[in-house]
């Protein structure tokens, strides 16, 4: 008995000295990431020091821009987002991360792709390996050859008006039918054929899929493991955005194959012409699929926001219409063409300043600190970062700095036609700086000229009392989106006032 007693007492003892220690280990590494780690110099709350669950969390919800916001105003320009995460809101800082070609995107990126095999253009880490797709590319989407995408262009936007127009009371959900547009000219753009969605005034199998891809992207870049949670989930919605990548890899595949040379046989971005960039085929495809989703939203968003913001204004609009009223037409049939309208000061004002509101791309641009680490600096302050931290920009909060942008959350086209800082150009980065911007800018500008322009031409938009503030305050998906899901606006045509 008394061997039975002695036992359980070094048994005891062994555990509770095993969980003191484990406790004290605990509580060194709390004390140690709280206040010695290399990054406490970095401010921002306690919480991020030991978690990136808050980071996370904000993702989710789509609320991340108002946090990134609310942070800054807290903690300054540079702030710790998670345990080895900082984020800059100011343009020195954006132009340090965007500018080098030294840093490489940060693992991110790796959960943004279609899964094994071959990585898109926007995954490749170095600015080395990116080139070698990406100047041949930039060519090819060069404005000069953009010309030829201008009829498609035209050849949707009928289909787009003859739908809005045919919408009872004219009371339109822009939302839905700027995308439409946009999700139409892309897919043909890429695979040679639209999907036929806007002439059905419908989200159609494509777009669903689109959707469900940029879900899965979101949540896969922050929930670690979610690829393998939803294969093996039991509820259907996960299993579906599971799959949202494949169908779309299916729908990429299916347009390049089915590519009909004999109509369209120059086209800018046929396969034929892309392949030549790309090892073989299951690399096309992906960045072709990779385009749709790059290239959709990210258009249609900005026409949204624009032809909104446009539609408060009536005053600017009709200055707009004025501005817009002198350029000829000299596309056949007399359409709009980017030429006409691109040097027009008032209207590239409030493209910029919609831009610069209304990001597409809203959150933040992860890159590894390199080895030499980095240090970001703003007119304030500037403080070191190490190697092998993810460093970004927070874009929204980048482009509305209140050092920078008089009344920065006015929208206020005007900032841009005079007095023009070298920190406003700085400061300006809605298709991010450097060897990494957007490779279809010149394309995006080309469908947000087109578009505005023939729409602004033809119609007086008005808010309906629906469509507020609030319901098209912005929610970060993938892109950025209005909170209510839709964008109610009246239209009128010009020619009946
Ligand atoms: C208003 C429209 C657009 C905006 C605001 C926009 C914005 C951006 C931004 C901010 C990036 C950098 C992403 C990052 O570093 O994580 C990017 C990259 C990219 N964009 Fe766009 N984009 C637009 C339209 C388009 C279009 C129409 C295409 C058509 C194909 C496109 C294709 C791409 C690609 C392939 C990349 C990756 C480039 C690289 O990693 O080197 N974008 N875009």
């Amino acid at each position: 008995m008394l061997d039975l007693i002695d036992v359980l007492f070094h048994q005891v003892s062994y555990a509770a000295i095993s969980a003191a220690f484990f406790a004290a280990f605990v509580l060194y590494q709390v004390v140690q990431t709280l206040f010695f780690a290399d990054l406490r110099h970095i401010p921002g709350p306690l919480l991020h020091r030991v978690t990136s669950f808050p980071h996370i969390w904000h993702v989710i919800r789509g609320d991340r821009i108002q946090w990134l916001d609310r942070l800054h105003n807290r903690y300054g320009d540079v702030v710790l987002l998670e345990p080895r995460f900082v984020v800059t809101c100011s343009g020195l800082g954006a132009k340090t991360i965007y500018s080098s070609n030294s840093l490489i995107k940060a693992p991110f990126y790796d959960t943004v792709g279609f899964g094994a095999g071959h990585k898109h253009l926007l995954q490749l880490k170095d600015v080395k390996s990116a080139g070698r797709i990406r100047k041949p590319l930039l060519k090819i989407m060069a404005k000069d050859n953009l010309n030829k995408l201008e009829s498609l262009i035209h050849r949707h936007l009928d289909i787009f008006i003859k739908g809005i127009e045919g919408v009872p009371g004219q009371k339109v959900d822009m939302l839905l039918w700027l995308r439409l547009l946009a999700f139409d000219i892309i897919s043909e753009a890429s695979f040679g054929h639209d999907f036929g969605q806007l002439a059905t005034g419908q989200f159609g199998t494509l777009t669903q899929t689109i959707f469900d891809s940029m879900r899965f992207g979101v949540l896969s870049s922050v929930i670690p493991g979610f690829r393998t949670i939803c294969l093996l989930s039991p509820f259907p919605t996960l299993r579906r955005l599971h799959s949202s990548l494949q169908k779309l890899l299916m729908l990429g595949a299916k347009g390049i194959r089915t590519y009909d040379l004999s109509v369209t046989p120059d086209f800018v971005m046929a396969p034929h012409v892309l392949a030549p960039l790309f090892s073989d085929e299951e690399s096309l495809i992906k960045e072709v699929s990779a385009f749709m989703i790059a290239g959709s939203d990210t258009s249609s968003t900005t026409l949204l926001y624009l032809f909104y913001e446009i539609a408060l204004r009536p005053h600017l609009q009709q200055q707009l219409f004025d501005e817009l009223s002198t350029a000829t037409a000299t596309g056949s049939d007399e359409r709009i063409t980017r030429e006409d309208v691109e040097k027009l000061s008032l209207f590239n004002a409030c493209i910029k300043e919609t831009l610069r509101l209304h990001p597409p791309v809203p959150g933040v641009l992860p890159r590894l600190a390199p080895e030499r680490g980095l240090t970001l600096g703003s007119p304030k302050s500037s403080l070191f970062v190490p190697s092998g931290v993810v460093v970004s920009s927070s874009v929204a909060r980048t482009q509305t700095h209140a050092d920078v942008f008089d009344e920065p959350y006015e929208f206020r086209p005007e900032r841009w036609l005079s007095d023009v800082t070298e920190d406003m150009k700085q400061a300006w980065m809605p298709f991010s700086l450097g060897q990494r911007n957007c490779v279809g800018m010149s394309l995006a500008w080309s469908e947000i000229y087109i578009v505005a322009a023939t729409v602004l031409r033809r119609y007086w938009l008005d808010v309906p009392p629906e469509t507020t503030p609030e319901s098209m305050s912005m929610v970060e998906g993938f892109f950025t989106l209005p909170s209510s899901g839709k964008c109610v606006l009246e239209i009128a045509p010009r020619k009946a006032q």
